[in-house]
């Protein structure tokens, strides 16, 4: 299994957090907590959740406090991916969308600008989703596709490109010059850890993953050391914490809460008074997107957790199924404003 190591060699992981932040990084999944036995439905577990929620209230049971706040405006929604759009599973290749989660999703964006921000690349989320009406950025926001006739910063950092459509678009990817830099680190990792039972390695272009969801518990010190070693080597990346996954990343100033800036610029949206943002999400990585939402755009941040946690969003939804009913929730209430105002010949903006 894992090689054996000097006494003291796992000193780095166990002195800097790593660690303790594995240890926390998500609860098992649904199916795992049910199959051993520890799924918490007590009453103290349902309390605790309960006062949780005075805090982060329900984005199903605020719903309407939403879209009033939404009048005049035009909402534009942000999505992760992973445990918002898809339940968290082992295997990262079979985290798939269900096909009534994606026509929730289509629905919404018939109505409003959709975009999908997610850790993975670019291209596989858009080959999970499938929807080529949205907008997607992938490796955590640093590849980020816009269409050319929302161009509107013209400081030579796109690149022009064809879409899976054919259709031309600007490419807008901060961390282009790691790209050899983040392979050479996947397939050095690949190597390292392929003696580590269960651990996976992805390379999402710009970042890279190495996952421990299905690593035995025991091994995840020596996993973790491996994983700091190897970035010991290379200065210029930094290491973040998923759920039961460990991100390596460049060091630069981008996050998925700078591509939800740059996305709402992209849209034509300078003027914050004119859109709602809402961003929904699951993992540590959204909570920088909740963070400037909560800023000079006043939007909604919704974060996906069955188990209480802190946040810097606003509401909570509890599960995938929740995302599921408030986007459509959203898409159904714009259809009955639509009806409603041809047949009013109303000229009110924004939703109900
Ligand atoms: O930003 P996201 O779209 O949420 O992507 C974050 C990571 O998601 C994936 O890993 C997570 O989901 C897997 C499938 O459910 C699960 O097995 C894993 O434990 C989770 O961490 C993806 O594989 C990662 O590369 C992304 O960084």
């Amino acid at each position: 299994m894992i090689p054996r190591r000097k006494p003291g060699r796992l000193d780095d992981v166990r002195s800097n957090g790593w660690l303790d932040a594995m240890k926390s990084s998500s609860p098992p999944s649904r199916k795992v907590q049910k199959e051993s036995g520890i799924e918490d439905f007590s009453d103290d577990a349902k309390g605790v959740y309960s006062s949780w929620m005075f805090k982060y209230p329900s984005a199903l049971s605020s719903f309407q406090q939403i879209v009033s706040h939404a009048k005049n405006k035009k909402i534009v929604i942000f999505l992760d991916y992973d445990g918002t759009l898809s339940p968290i599973v082992d295997d990262p290749d079979r985290a798939f969308i269900s096909a009534d989660m994606r026509s929730a999703v289509r629905d919404v964006a018939n109505h409003f600008p959709t975009a999908i921000i997610s850790g993975r690349s670019r291209d596989k989320v858009y080959q999970l989703v499938g929807l080529a009406e949205l907008y997607y950025a992938g490796s955590h926001g640093m590849d980020i596709m816009v269409p050319i006739r929302n161009e509107l910063c013209t400081n030579g950092s796109f690149i022009k490109c064809t879409d899976q459509q054919g259709k031309e678009v600007n490419l807008f990817q901060p961390a282009r010059e790691f790209l050899p830099m983040i392979d050479e680190v996947y397939r050095i990792l690949v190597n390292k850890t392929k003696e580590v039972e269960g651990a996976i390695v992805e390379n999402h272009k710009f970042c890279a993953s190495v996952h421990y969801r299905n690593v035995d518990e025991n091994c995840w010190p020596a996993l973790a050391q491996c994983v700091h070693d190897v970035l010991k080597g290379y200065p210029r990346l930094r290491q973040t914490h998923g759920r039961k996954v460990l991100e390596i990343r460049p060091i630069i100033d981008w996050d998925k809460g700078k591509a939800v800036e740059f996305l709402l610029e992209s849209l034509g949206f300078r003027n914050s008074h004119d859109v709602l943002p809402i961003y929904i999400g699951d993992d540590r990585t959204d909570e920088d997107a909740f963070m400037v939402l909560r800023g000079r755009y006043q939007g909604y941040g919704i974060l996906v957790s069955a188990v209480p946690k802190e946040s810097n969003a606003i509401f909570s939804l509890r599960d995938t199924s929740e995302v599921q009913e408030f986007l459509g929730s959203l898409a159904e209430t714009m259809e009955n404003q639509e009806i409603y105002e041809m047949e009013e010949g109303d000229g009110t903006k924004g939703i109900l």
